[in-house]
């Protein structure tokens, strides 16, 4: 089994909205999810977040703070994703539509979880309250999660 890691960074203003992008063409198109994508070998987990933010809509997150990790198994596939999860609330930059990427400001009551992968349903409550969250995920295919598990580190 090889790991590939990537890095996923969620937006947040104020406090009830969270930037949102829409997947245009790759893994995951069709989808809304936070900004990111492979950490290459030369960076850490957490430039990587900041990299892929600004690469898909041009903010500038002055500093990311971990919130979560998650792994992603897809039957019959030999490599598993280890997504390390990420929130800012500190930025600057205009945002901007990408190649990849059409940002949306979203409110947290109204995520649009059915055009998003299905496990985000089961770990935003987490991120969105500021608990750090860590989860396993095997799918088949990606739209049905066999297996499933999740552990909460509750704030002190
Ligand atoms: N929310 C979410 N994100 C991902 S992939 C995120 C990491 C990534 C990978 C490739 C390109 C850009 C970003 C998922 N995979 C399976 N469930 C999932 N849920």
């Amino acid at each position: 089994m090889t790991k590939a890691v990537f890095s996923l960074v969620f937006v947040r203003r104020l406090n009830d909205e969270i930037l949102l992008g829409f997947k245009k063409r790759g893994f995951g198109s069709g989808k809304w999810n936070g900004f990111g994508g492979k950490v290459e070998p030369a960076e850490s987990v957490a430039d990587c977040a900041v990299r892929e933010l600004r690469e898909e809509c041009g903010l500038n997150a002055e500093r990311v703070d971990e919130v979560g990790l998650l792994e992603f198994q897809f039957e019959g596939e030999d490599t598993s994703f280890e997504v390390h999860v990420f929130q800012t609330y500190n930025f600057s930059g205009e945002l901007t539509e990408s190649e990849e990427m059409r940002p949306k400001w979203f409110n947290v009551n109204e995520i649009p979880f059915k055009e998003m992968w299905p496990d985000d349903e089961y770990w935003f409550p987490y991120l969105l309250r500021g608990d750090f969250f860590t989860g396993n995920f095997l799918y088949r295919g990606q739209d049905l999660i066999l297996k499933h598990n999740i552990e909460i580190l509750e704030k002190p």
